[in-house]
C-alpha cells in the first residue's frame, strides 16, 4: 500500500516522492524490528515532531503496535495510515498548528558592554555601551541613531545576542518579559550589514531556498510560494527576479538589490522582531526609503522593528515610531520619534525650522575633534544632554513598571520557547540542501573546467615522461614513480579544492546555523554527494590517460581497481581538506597548514620511506594516511604476480633481477591482499568525513553570553 502510494504520488511531487520513499524504508525497517519500542525510537527520530505527536495520539505509533502476537494485518494498515499521513502532510494538508503570530515587547536593562583593549601589560578595556535601558513595546519601529563608533551595531548584535566572543556584557535582555529562551531565534530576524549570499543563485531560488528551509512544514507551498512572490514585490526586487546573486568573479545584482535580498531572506520566515544594522548602507535615496517604508509596514502589522540606520532624509525620518540616540554608547534620547526635536529643544538646542531633525541630532551628539575647544564644548554639550537625559529616565521609569507586558503576551512566548528549535525534519532539510548545493556547484563552472584542464595536461605530461617503460628493475622504479605521482595528484587536487570552496561558503553557512535553519549533518552530506561527480570524473579522467599510455598492468580487473582505489583516495583527501578548513580560522591559514598535513602524510606514504625503514615509534602515523593505503593498494594491484623484472646487465654486472612479489616484499607489503588497502582508506575516508562534520558541528562562531549587571548582582 505505501509502495502504492509512492508510485502515485511520486508525479506529483518531488517531495512526497521522497517523503513515500522514507514510508517505504521505514516499513522495512519496522518489518524487521523486533519491538515497538525500537519502532517508536525510530519513528521519533525520523518523523517530523508535530507528525510524531500526533501519530501518537491517534494510536498509530501506540503502544500496542506490533505485540507480542505479530499481528500483521494490523500492523501494515497502520503503517499505511502512517506513510498516508506523511504524504498528505507533505503535500500541504496540515497537522501541525501554523505558528501564530505573537506581539512582541522588546526590553534592555542596564546594558554594559566592555571589550578589552591593548596587549598584554597595557591591557585594559573599553566601554562601548553604557548602561542602556529602553522599552520597546510592539508594533513600533525603532531607528538607532549616532555618530559613527557611538555603538548603534554593537548595541543591535547584543540585543539579538550576537557579539563576538572577547569582551563582557552585563545586563538584561527580555522578550515579552522574559529572558530570551530558546524560541527567540525562531521569532526573531536579524540583518547583519555584510550580505552572504550565495553567488550563483537567483533572486528567486535564494528567496525560495529560505522560504522552504525557514518556514515549517505546517506552511503549505502555495503558501510559501506566495508569501516569496509578495516579499520580491514588496522590496522591488521583481525586475532582478531571475538575476544571479553574483559576486566580485560574476556579474549579478546591483549592491542595493543585494541588500534588499539579503533583508528579504529575513522576512520570508514572517520574524514578529526585525533587527537589522545598516539596512540603507549602500542604497541610493529611492531604495532606502522603500526598504524603510517596507518595514514601517512589517511595523504597523504588530512586529517590532529595530534598525540602526545613518543620517537619514527627513522622509524616512518621518517613517519611525521611535528613536534612540547614542553617543560615546550613552543613551542621549529614548522616546517617540515625533517628540525628539521638542526634547532636544527642551534642553536648549532648538532643531532650526526646516532643517532634517537628523541631521540636526547627529551634529548636536557629535564629539568635535577640529580644536580643543570645539571639543571641550562638544563634550560639554553631550554630558548636559546625558545628564538631562537621565533625570527623564528616572521620571518614566515608574510609568514604564505600570506598563507591563500583557499576560497573553507572555504565555504566547513562553509557548514559543518550548517549540523544537528547527523549523523542518531532517529529510526536508537535505533534499533542499542537496538542491541548493548541486545548482550552485553546477553553476560554478570556471573551477571545473580549471579542475579537468589540470587533469587532462598533467595526466599527459606524466605519461609522456613515463611511456614506454621497459621492464627492467629500472622500469619498476619508474612504474613505482607513476603510483606514488598517482596518488599526489589525486590527493593535492582534492585536497585543494575543498579548501578553495568551503570557506566561500563558510560565512553563509555559519549564519543559517545560528538561526537554526537546518542541522550540519544534512549539510555536511548534501556538500559531500555534491562534490561526488567531479572527484570521480577527476580520477577516472587521470586514470585513463595515464594507466593506459603508461602501460600499467594490462588487465581490466588491474584497470578498475586502480581507478576504483583513486576515486576513494580523492574522497578521503576531500574530507581531509574540508575538515582542515573548518578548523582553521581563515582561509589563509588553512592554505598555510594543508601542505604541511600533505607532506607529512606523503613521507609516511611507502614509498619515499618504506614502511621497515621508518622507526618503529612512528609507524602509527602511516595508519592515518590515506596515502599510505592508496599507494599500497596501487602497488599490490600492479606488482602482485607480475613477471621477473629484469636487470639492465650491462649498467650492473651480477645483478639477478627480481619478481613483482619481491618488490612488493622489499616495500613491505607482503602477504597484504588488495582488500586491505581498500578497508584502510575507506576507514580513513570515513573516520576524515567524521572529523570534518565534528570540526565543523562544534566550529560555531561563539558570543559574548549576557551576565546579570553589577548592580543586580550586588542586589
Ligand atoms: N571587539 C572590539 N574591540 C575593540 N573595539 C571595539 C570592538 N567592537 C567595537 N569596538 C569599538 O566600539 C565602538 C562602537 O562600535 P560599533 O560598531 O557598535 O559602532 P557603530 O555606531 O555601529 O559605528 P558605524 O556607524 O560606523 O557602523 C567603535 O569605536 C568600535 O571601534
Amino acid at each position: 500500500m505505501s509502495c502504492f502510494a509512492f508510485a502515485v504520488l511520486c508525479p506529483i511531487r518531488q517531495d512526497a516522492a521522497y517523503f513515500g520513499l522514507f514510508g517505504v524504508l521505514f516499513a522495512a525497517a519496522v518489518g524487521v524490528s523486533t519491538g515497538n519500542n525500537w519502532c517508536r525510537a525510530l519513528a521519533k527520530l525520523l518523523l517530523p515532531p508535530e507528525l510524531y505527536r500526533h501519530l501518537r495520539h491517534s494510536g498509530v505509533l501506540s503502544d500496542t503496535l506490533l505485540p507480542n502476537g505479530w499481528e500483521w494485518n494490523l500492523f501494515v494498515n497502520r503503517l499505511t495510515a502512517a506513510v498516508v499521513v506523511v504524504l498528505l502532510m507533505q503535500l500541504g494538508i496540515n497537522f501541525a498548528p501554523t505558528a501564530e503570530s505573537i506581539r512582541v515587547t522588546l526590553e534592555w536593562r542596564d546594558l554594559r558592554y566592555t571589550v578589552p583593549v591593548g596587549r598584554r601589560r597595557q591591557r585594559t578595556s573599553k566601554t562601548i555601551l553604557e548602561g542602556l535601558s529602553a522599552v520597546l513595546p510592539p508594533g513600533r519601529l525603532l531607528a538607532i541613531m549616532g555618530p559613527t563608533g557611538c555603538g548603534k551595531s554593537s548595541l543591535v548584535n547584543a540585543l539579538a545576542g550576537r557579539l563576538p566572543a572577547g569582551g563582557s556584557l552585563e545586563g538584561e535582555v527580555l522578550v515579552n518579559g522574559l529572558p530570551r529562551g530558546r524560541g527567540f531565534k525562531s521569532i526573531t530576524a536579524y540583518v547583519m550589514q555584510d550580505d552572504v549570499l550565495f553567488p550563483n543563485l537567483t533572486v528567486f531560488e535564494t528567496m525560495e531556498f529560505a522560504a522552504r528551509m525557514r518556514l515549517p512544514p505546517s506552511v503549505s507551498a502555495a503558501e510559501k510560494a506566495a508569501r516569496v512572490e509578495a516579499v520580491i514585490n514588496e522590496l522591488g526586487l521583481a525586475k532582478c527576479r531571475d538575476t544571479y546573486i553574483g559576486s566580485a568573479f560574476v556579474r549579478g545584482v546591483s549592491g542595493g538589490e543585494r541588500k534588499r535580498v539579503n533583508v528579504g531572506v529575513e522576512l520570508l520566515s514572517n520574524p514578529q522582531l526585525l533587527l537589522l544594522d545598516e539596512p540603507t548602507s549602500g542604497l541610493d535615496a529611492f531604495q532606502a526609503q522603500n526598504v524603510m517604508e517596507s518595514l514601517q509596514n512589517l511595523a504597523q502589522g504588530g512586529r517590532s522593528v529595530v534598525a540602526t540606520i545613518h543620517q537619514p532624509r527627513s522622509s524616512i525620518y518621518s517613517l519611525f515610531d521611535m528613536l534612540l540616540v547614542l553617543s560615546e554608547g550613552r543613551d542621549m534620547y529614548y522616546g517617540p520619534a515625533g517628540e525628539a526635536v521638542a526634547w532636544f529643544e527642551s534642553c536648549g538646542f532648538a532643531c532650526p525650522a526646516h532643517y532634517n531633525p537628523a541631521d540636526f541630532f547627529a551634529d548636536i551628539v557629535a564629539i568635535d575633534h577640529r580644536s580643543p575647544a570645539a571639543e571641550e564644548a562638544s563634550k560639554a554639550r553631550i554630558a548636559l544632554l546625558v545628564d538631562r537625559f537621565n533625570q527623564r529616565q528616572q521620571q518614566q521609569r515608574e510609568a514604564e513598571q505600570a506598563a507591563a507586558v500583557p499576560a497573553e503576551d507572555q504565555a504566547a512566548m513562553e509557548k514559543i520557547n518550548d517549540r523544537p528549535s528547527f523549523p523542518n525534519p531532517l529529510p526536508t532539510e537535505f533534499s533542499l540542501l542537496l538542491r541548493r548545493a548541486w545548482k550552485q556547484q553546477s553553476r560554478d563552472r570556471l573551477p571545473q573546467v580549471i579542475t579537468l584542464v589540470q587533469t587532462l595536461v598533467l595526466g599527459f605530461v606524466l605519461a609522456a615522461l613515463f611511456s614506454d617503460i621497459p621492464t627492467t628493475l629500472a622500469g619498476a622504479q619508474d612504474e613505482l614513480g607513476v603510483l606514488f605521482m598517482s596518488c599526489m595528484f589525486n590527493t593535492m587536487a582534492s585536497i585543494f579544492a575543498s579548501l578553495n570552496t568551503f570557506p566561500a561558503e563558510a560565512g553563509i553557512i555559519q549564519r543559517e546555523r545560528i538561526s537554526k535553519a537546518y542541522h550540519v549533518s544534512p549539510y555536511y552530506v548534501a556538500r559531500f554527494l555534491c562534490d561526488l561527480p567531479l572527484r570521480v570524473a577527476q580520477s577516472l579522467l587521470f586514470g585513463v590517460i595515464v594507466y593506459w599510455i603508461v602501460g600499467l598492468k594490462g588487465t581490466a580487473a588491474a584497470f578498475f581497481i586502480f581507478c576504483a582505489l583513486t576515486i576513494l583516495l580523492a574522497l578521503a583527501s576531500q574530507a581531509l581538506g574540508v575538515a582542515v578548513s573548518a578548523a582553521c580560522p581563515s582561509e589563509k591559514v588553512a592554505f598555510a597548514v594543508a601542505p604541511g598535513i600533505t607532506v607529512i602524510l606523503m613521507l609516511f606514504a611507502g614509498f619515499l620511506v618504506t614502511y621497515e625503514s621508518i622507526p618503529a615509534w612512528l609507524r602509527w602515523i602511516c595508519y592515518l594516511s590515506h596515502l599510505y593505503y592508496a599507494f599500497m593498494g596501487l602497488t599490490i594491484n600492479n606488482f602482485r604476480g607480475s613477471s621477473e623484472w629484469s636487470c639492465n646487465t650491462s649498467a650492473t654486472p651480477g645483478c639477478a633481477g627480481a619478481s613483482g612479489d619481491a618488490i612488493l616484499t622489499r616495500l613491505g607489503f607482503e602477504g597484504k591482499g588488495v582488500w586491505e588497502p581498500f578497508v584502510g582508506l575507506a576507514c580513513l575516508a570515513l573516520g576524515y568525513n567524521l572529523a570534518g562534520y565534528a570540526v565543523l558541528r562544534f566550529s560555531k562562531q561563539k558570543f559574548i553570553p549576557l551576565t546579570a549587571s553589577t548592580a543586580k548582582k550586588r542586589a
